[in-house]
């Protein structure tokens, strides 16, 4: 009888403070809100803010400040964060997107937990191949299609939604809540590196963790990632006459760029997946014989993967070597030759001055400075052995250095039991085989623990054409942010 009404005096006690954990009210809330949520997307993706493409700034700038309104109008306390400016090639300069940083509550007694997140997005045209208009968000069988649907402005709006909800429903964060929204991440999070080391005794200094959901599943099964690969991406340009030829007039007359490109980017992978680069693939971590275990037991059929990306055949013939050649080793891809004739019709011309753009993602221990030495070095040696009159230049545009964390951590259990709430499964332990390039700064500079909670489905077709998030994820996902902060406020304090 004693104990009954000494439990009924802390339920009231806490309570009052706002402290009990409402879940179902909270996730009835969402559900209940999940039209507004689909309609703030489609806001977002209405902004076409391609990080990559110069002439689109404005249009970055104004995400920026839609960023920026939300969370003042939640009553956040908001900051808005220069990050400098950014030098273009013919010599102007231009600023680079604002950094939005806000924050809900400052108890003491509370953890602080930062959500990391972007609203800058690839490019995407309609003639790309989309189905749809890519900023405009097109719902068809539960599936939400745009450009940064899934990566990033679905996951950036659920975590705001989380908040939110707790905030309507007059009930207490559990833990503090930071936010720090960037508009550059596409393009190597230029600038931020910068903010952070500046940050880390200011707006980090009360920081305990920081979670980022800017990856996606495995399969269908909820994930927690627990490894990012880096990137190298590089700019090789060969420039030969001082302007386009005629192919017939010309051709013969001069040795082509692009003939000298072709030559050089082919001896930078073979065709079965080897790195040729010499010394390129020595700093790589042996695959050691826990990590093939582990990757043993990942729920990952290939035969989905394979279709759904549309391949004949992939690389690897099993899981094992597929997945870690996805997650833990190096890989070479060539993404596009500026400068190249690439569009409808035969123009027959010799184009003067051709620029390939290629990048390596890295995976521990490579560092982005020597690779940078061992392909430049490389392709000048090749391109040497040509006996070309043309000019090579090579240059590392972005030098990201790959993540890893530690999944014994009580942020990954924290992250089981949240799951576990909202889905009734447990979470696969997953590594990500792109590329977040903030993450590794977070962890060398401020020293705080990380987290990669990702709700993006593992057939979202980021960076692609018909780029999509499904409804489900988005929504549960919102709930899963919310049961994440609640187990959060469970980790014992240090
Ligand atoms: C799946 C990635 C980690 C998502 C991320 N937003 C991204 O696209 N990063 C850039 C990259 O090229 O990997």
């Amino acid at each position: 009888m004693k104990c009954v009404s000494v439990c009924v005096v802390v339920l009231m006690m806490s309570a009052a403070r706002g402290h009990s954990f409402r879940f179902n009210d909270l996730t009835d809330y969402v559900d209940k809100h999940q039209e507004e949520y689909v309609q703030a997307l489609g806001d977002w993706v209405s902004i076409e803010s391609d990080s990559s493409d110069v002439t689109k700034r404005a249009e970055l700038q104004r995400m920026m400040g839609v960023v920026e309104e939300k969370l003042r109008g939640m009553k956040g306390n908001v900051d808005v964060m220069d990050i400098g400016t950014q030098m273009l090639e013919d010599g102007s300069v231009i600023p680079f997107p604002k950094v939005v940083t806000a924050a809900f509550g400052e108890d003491e007694n509370k953890h602080t937990v930062c959500v990391y997140g972007h609203v800058d997005v690839q490019p995407a045209r309609r003639e790309d191949g989309w189905a749809t208009d890519p900023y405009n968000l097109t719902e068809i069988n539960g599936n939400l299609y745009g450009r940064g649907a899934s990566d990033n402005k679905a996951p950036v709006l659920a975590w705001i939604h989380a908040v939110e909800a707790y905030k309507a429903l007059d009930m207490e964060l559990p833990v503090n809540v930071k936010f720090l929204i960037e508009g550059m991440e596409e393009t190597g999070s230029n600038g931020l590196d910068v903010l952070v080391e500046a940050q880390r005794d200011a707006f980090f200094s009360d920081v305990d963790y920081i979670v980022i959901s800017d990856c996606g599943w495995q399969s269908a099964r909820p994930a927690l990632t627990y490894g990012t690969r880096g990137n190298s991406y590089f700019y090789a340009q060969v420039e030969g006459p001082k302007q386009d030829l005629h192919s017939g007039v010309d051709g013969g007359a001069v040795i082509e760029p692009m003939t000298d490109l072709i030559a050089i980017l082919d001896t930078l992978i073979s065709a079965s997946g080897q790195i040729l680069i010499p010394g390129v693939t020595d700093a790589v971590a042996n695959f050691t014989e826990e990590e093939r275990k582990i990757y043993e037991e990942v729920d990952f059929d290939m035969e989905t993967y394979r279709r759904t990306i549309g391949v004949e055949r992939l690389m690897y013939d099993n899981k094992v070597d597929l997945l870690a050649h996805l997650w833990r080793f190096p890989t070479v891809s060539i993404h596009g030759i500026e400068g190249a004739f690439s569009g409808h019709g035969t123009k027959t011309v010799i184009p003067a001055k051709v620029t390939a753009k290629f990048s390596i993602r890295q995976v521990p221990n490579m560092e982005p400075a020597v690779v940078e030495k061992q392909v430049t070095d490389h392709l000048h040696a090749v391109f040497e052995q040509r006996k070309s009159p043309n000019k090579l230049k090579v240059k590392m545009i972005i030098g990201a250095k790959p993540w890893l964390a530690d999944t014994k951590h009580a942020l990954y259990e924290a992250g089981k039991r949240a799951v576990k709430r909202v889905f009734g499964v447990e979470p696969e332990l997953i590594r990500e085989g792109g590329t977040i390039p903030i993450a590794r700064t977070f962890q060398d500079v401020t020293e705080k623990d990380i987290i990669m909670l990702p709700i993006g489905g593992f057939d979202d077709g980021l960076h692609s054409q018909n780029e999509k998030i499904s409804r489900y994820n988005y929504i549960e996902g919102t709930k899963l942010f919310i049961a994440y902060l609640h187990e959060v406020s469970h980790i014992k304090k240090d």
